[in-house]
């Protein structure tokens, strides 16, 4: 694919905590590299991938195949650059809201995270070892929201999480260009538009 050879342009943005592993878990989608070291990201960064998307067709089939450039924005955790992270929250079309199941105060600050906007997301969490009585306090239930437990490490559920959130936002998409098209039943099969009469406006809510 060359630059601008692509159907969809995506932005995604990651937050949560300092150190609860956004940066390493992007590098882990974009670059299939793990890093070992701890470099806290000053204010924002992005990275960018190209993917496949597979549509659904009618009854579960397989529907067109559409490219899609990824971006996605890897804020600081660090509460001095919040107002500035914040800014970038309006163009993201999904969250992935992160925790660190080592660090219970990072999954309490989720609720505080998601307060801040209302739109599709996902939670994306750096998998560690970690004892089993810890994890079931930690349980996801709380959040109403799909919930995955990562490793940056490994690998383990890294594109699953955000393949989750982009199927969500195609579908999202997808039903907002089915109800800005005009019904073809509308003056008997025909659109029956004269040229050059514009359609009644709607507008998408997503
Ligand atoms: N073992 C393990 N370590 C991880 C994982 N994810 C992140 N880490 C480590 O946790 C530390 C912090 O990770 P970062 O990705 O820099 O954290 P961050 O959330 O981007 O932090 P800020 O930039 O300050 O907001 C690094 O040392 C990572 O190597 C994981 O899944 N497993």
């Amino acid at each position: 694919m060359t630059d601008g050879d692509y159907d969809y342009l995506i932005k995604l943005l990651a937050l949560g905590d300092s150190g609860v592993g956004k940066t390493t878990f992007l590098y882990r989608y974009t670059d299939n590299k793990f890093n070992p070291k701890f470099i806290t990201t000053v204010g924002i960064d992005f990275r960018e991938k190209r993917v496949v998307y597979n549509a659904q067709g009618p009854n579960g089939s397989s529907g067109k195949a559409f490219k899609v450039h990824l971006q996605l924005w890897d804020t600081a955790g660090q509460e001095r650059f919040r107002s500035l992270t914040t800014a970038f929250f309006r163009d993201a079309m999904g969250f992935l809201l992160m925790f660190d199941l080592t660090s219970q105060q990072s999954f309490l600050n989720v609720r505080n995270w998601m307060s801040k906007w209302d739109r599709v997301m996902c939670i994306g969490l750096k998998l560690k070892k970690i004892k089993k009585k810890k994890k079931k306090e930690l349980s996801h239930r709380e959040i109403n929201i799909p919930y995955f437990e990562t490793s940056a490490a490994t690998g383990q559920n890294v594109e699953k999480a955000v393949e989750t959130l982009l199927d969500l936002i195609m579908k999202r998409m997808e039903q907002c260009v089915e109800k800005t098209q005009i019904p073809d039943t509308v003056n008997g099969g025909n659109s029956g538009k004269l040229d050059g009469e514009k359609p009644p406006e709607k507008k998408c809510v997503c």
